[in-house]
């Protein structure tokens, strides 16, 4: 590690050396449009392991040749002509949000501060629902609601095509990660990803990017892979709209899946907890690209910074709770390390 990361910081600005760069990890983060602001470090403080060489950082997902984009008619964004309507239920990219009543009653009080006038004050109280899933005001600003976090469901994002301004309120995931993130060397669990600032409850951290390919793709690398954990571990299903009466044949079939083992960004390198403090979100832009949903990371506590990031690999409770009380399945589980006093004693 020390070798490797002394010919990245004494040589690479040298000419000559494109291959070697291309394969430096430090090389590719350096290529990060958030580098200078929101940097990611590597650190280790425990042995001479490095990264494995053949994976490489990226800072978005990439689709697999076979997966076409959407076709430029199907995509619509919202008409809102001020940032501020686009947290009310008249903004079509909130129309499908499952929770009617996400106004819910957490210190938000925008309605009242925006507007003086008795009717646009009673109108915007009463007749307009706040649908969106952040926090517009005070201290708590962007981040998700604590109604929201706890629910799991689904959030709806302002994206390109919509007519709202850049700083819409309701573009968090769509700005990107603004914490800096450390990958350290556990003593016991391999990686693991720190923050090097304090984070805070609600607050977006980064998404969990990879190659996306289908989910035919996806099941040939997990017969072909050798690793002795299991692949699915680095493979995430887009399949929170999958429904096979739905109008859109892409959410009737099989979903995609998000393979993050060789092509990731820093979250591949986050360990399981079972009382993790991030957990996972399915964040759409555009509703014509719901099979393509993304995978956003939002902190569930304060989280002071230095303290590892965790996220619950199997979601709560699952078929190896059970498993884990047969000895004779105990054999092939994976014991999990998360040391929290709620540890189920398995990953799986
Ligand atoms: C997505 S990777 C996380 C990064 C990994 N630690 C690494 O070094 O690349 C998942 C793997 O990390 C290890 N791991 C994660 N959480 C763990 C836990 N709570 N207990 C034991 N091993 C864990 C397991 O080997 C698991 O297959």
């Amino acid at each position: 590690m020390e070798q490797a990361m002394r010919r990245h910081f004494f040589h690479h600005s040298e000419e000559g050396l494109d291959a070697e760069k291309k394969r430096c990890h430090w090389c590719q983060i350096r290529t990060f449009a958030t580098h200078s602001r929101y940097p990611i470090t590597i650190v280790n403080n425990e042995d001479d392991t490095m990264i494995q060489s053949n994976f490489r950082f990226m800072e978005e997902s990439i689709r697999a040749d076979d997966i076409e984009p959407t076709r430029k008619e199907f995509l619509t964004g919202c008409e809102c002509k001020e940032d501020k309507d686009c947290r009310y239920d008249n903004c079509t990219c909130l129309q499908d949000v499952e929770d009617e009543s996400s106004d819910d009653g957490d210190d938000d009080s925008d309605i009242e501060s925006e507007e003086d006038g008795s009717f646009e004050q009673w109108y915007r109280k009463y007749e307009r629902k706040k649908k969106y899933a952040y926090y517009s005001n005070g201290p708590k600003v962007g981040h998700l609601r604590s109604k929201m976090l706890a629910s799991g469901n689904p959030i709806y994002e302002c994206h390109e095509s919509c007519i709202c301004s850049p700083d819409c309120s309701n573009r968090v995931v769509e700005r990107g990660r603004q914490v800096p993130l450390q990958i350290f060397r556990t003593g016991n669990r391999g990686w693991g990803v720190r923050s090097t600032v304090d984070i805070k409850k609600g607050q977006f951290v980064d998404k969990y990017m990879g190659e996306i390919i289908t989910a035919e793709e996806a099941a040939r690398r997990r017969a072909q892979s050798h690793i002795a954990q299991k692949k699915d571990v680095y493979l995430f299903a887009l399949d929170k709209f999958s429904n096979p009466d739905s109008f859109d044949e892409r959410l009737r079939g099989p979903p995609l899946e998000v393979d993050g083992e060789f092509i990731s960004g820093p979250t591949r390198f986050i360990n399981h907890s079972c009382d993790p403090n991030l957990r996972i979100f399915a964040r759409v832009g555009d509703h014509a690209d719901k099979h393509i949903h993304d995978l956003a990371f939002f902190a569930v506590r304060d989280i002071p910074r230095g303290e590892e990031l965790t996220f619950d690999y199997v979601g709560g409770v699952d078929d190896s709770d059970m498993d884990a009380l047969d000895p004779e399945k105990q054999r092939d589980m994976t014991r999990c390390l998360c040391g929290s006093k709620k540890c189920r004693g398995y990953l799986w």
